[in-house]
């Protein structure tokens, strides 16, 4: 898949959307037709469309397009990248911030590119767990780098306004390769780095 940027909005997939959401609306006992609710089924397939458009989108080929060569070995971080993904289990949104750390090993990316990495996963149905290991692999295929370290911190809706209703709960989820599994001492200067309780 090429790195491109897509125009979100299907006409067949809005309209097929469309008609799921406004059957969706009725169930929940509401009026369709209501001033305030005609065109919610098409702001809601186009929200959907956004929340999902990391389907078309390919995190390696991003990386790769500003992919330089350089010699250094020193740890590059970019931390408090804000997110928003979607949990897959209810549809509920969650959100938060990711830290990634790469140890070079004669590439280096875009800084920028590593925020885009984050939202290729992260505008999909995901859980928080599979969100971190593909922002972790994206860059070991496109950088083959002596460490990669992706943490990811977020609250999740599903355990706030509906189920057990925590509002205060947060989950790190983290991934870790190379340098970052094998030496201890550069593991933990990423998390002194990022400010991370799992130091
Ligand atoms: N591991 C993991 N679980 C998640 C994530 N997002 C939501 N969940 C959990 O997915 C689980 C689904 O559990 P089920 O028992 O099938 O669903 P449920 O009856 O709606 O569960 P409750 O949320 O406890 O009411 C819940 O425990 C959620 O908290 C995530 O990113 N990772
Ligand atoms: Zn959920």
């Amino acid at each position: 898949m090429a790195y491109h940027k897509k125009e979100y909005y299907d006409q067949d997939v809005t309209e097929g959307m469309m008609d799921a959401y406004r059957r969706i609306i009725e169930l929940a006992g509401e009026d369709t037709g209501r001033e305030g609710l005609v065109k919610t089924p098409e702001r809601a397939a186009k929200a959907m469309q956004f929340n999902t458009q990391g389907y078309t989108l390919d995190a390696v080929a991003i990386l790769n397009s500003a992919r330089f060569r350089e010699d250094v070995s020193e740890m590059v971080i970019v931390k408090d990248i804000e997110l928003y993904s979607m949990c897959e289990h209810h549809l509920h949104p969650f959100y938060g911030k990711a830290h990634i750390a790469y140890i070079p090993n004669g590439y280096i990316t875009g800084l920028s590119k590593l925020a885009r990495v984050v939202d290729v996963f992260a505008r999909r149905l995901q859980v928080q767990e599979r969100l971190t290991t593909q922002v972790l692999d994206a860059l070991r295929e496109s950088l083959n780098p002596l460490g990669v370290a992706v943490v990811i911190e977020a609250k999740h809706l599903c355990m706030m306004m509906r189920g057990v209703q925590k509002q205060n709960s947060v989950t790190t989820t983290s991934a870790f390769y190379g340098e970052f599994l094998d030496n201890h001492v550069t593991r933990n200067e990423f998390l002194k780095l990022i400010g991370s309780s799992l130091s």
